[in-house]
């Protein structure tokens, strides 16, 4: 090792977990999982001298997932759940520095029959909740939570012009055209230490569907009239922006906005010059190529 510095991590990916839990009155709650645990540990022989004695199994992980669900009695939040798991590994193994935990969780919604609850009916919704969890063996922890699969798009009140023209640019200036995305985000708590994130149970639950709402309250605008985008970056600033304004316990808000095309529709030919005029009507919807806009605002913060 004379000259050499060894940064290593293991852990299990996709681990998968559905849990319920029935109430007494007949509700069923349900959740579904997808974990992955990676922990950094103190076993660098195993990788330089093949002695696995301070290995944790990834196979343990995985069985852990499934004790620690079991153990919940009552339904929880993703990121809850990642901090219970982050809060074992880096407590129960001597070996254990420091243990990420990442969780998506499948979107299943409850059901309703003629306007009612269904108590144990779900159906498969899209927006993926999402958390990121870094726990160290001394109590510091960093929270991200997100959301992916936030597909949205507006008609009109959209545009883009004025940008870099060269040899290379055939794109027109336009200041009306489509706007599609599929939103990725995550944002980062401020807590440092396990003692400071809130006690009240729902509160990553809160946070989630009012940032949720936000995001698409900030992209669409008032109902009758929108707000015009003049880029998919202006509508990404003004979306983070929103966050952070309204929510003083969110420190930074990271963003994904591919942008997601509708091309005109023009056809012509010599014999037949106009078999479908542009109006702004018909479009070729396309997955690919698209943009990607990605940016991370955070806070400034004042320690002087
Ligand atoms: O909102 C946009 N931002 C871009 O950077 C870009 N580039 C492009 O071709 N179309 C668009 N639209």
């Amino acid at each position: 090792m004379e000259g050499l510095k060894l940064e290593q991590q293991h852990g299990k990916a996709r681990v998968r977990v559905g849990r319920i839990w029935k109430q007494p009155a007949g509700t069923h709650h349900f959740v579904e999982w997808n974990v992955s645990i990676s922990l950094i540990s103190n076993c660098i022989t195993a990788y330089t001298r093949g002695d696995n004695s301070d290995i944790v199994a990834t196979d343990t992980m995985k069985n852990t997932v499934y004790v620690k669900a079991k153990e919940c009695k009552e339904q929880l939040s993703v990121e809850d759940f990642a901090i219970i798991l982050g809060k074992h590994f880096t407590s129960f193994y001597q070996q254990v520095t420091a243990a990420i935990i990442k969780i998506v969780e499948k979107p299943w919604e409850r059901i309703y029959v003629h306007g009612q609850p269904h108590e144990h009916g779900f159906k498969l919704g899209s927006v993926r909740h999402t958390t990121e969890v870094m726990i160290k063996k001394s109590g510091e922890v960093q929270v991200i939570s997100g959301l992916e699969g936030l597909t949205l798009l507006k008609t009109t009140k959209s545009g883009f012009e004025g940008f870099i023209r060269d040899k290379y640019t055939i794109l027109p200036d336009t200041r009306e055209r489509m706007l599609a995305t599929e939103v990725t985000a995550s944002w980062r708590y401020p807590f440092h230490a396990l003692a400071s994130i809130p006690a009240k149970k729902s509160y990553f639950m809160e946070r989630y569907i009012e940032v949720k709402g936000l995001l698409m309250d900030s992209f669409f605008g008032p109902p009758k009239d929108g707000v015009y985008s003049p880029s998919v970056q202006s509508t990404l600033y003004h979306m983070a922006n929103a966050i952070l304004v309204r929510f003083p316990d969110i420190a930074s808000v990271q963003l994904k906005l591919p942008n997601i095309h509708f091309l005109p529709v023009k056809l012509s030919s010599r014999d037949n010059p106009v078999v479908v005029e542009f109006e702004d009507d018909v479009f070729l919807p396309t997955d690919e190529p698209h943009g990607t806009i990605e940016a991370t605002l955070d806070r400034i913060s004042s320690k002087m």
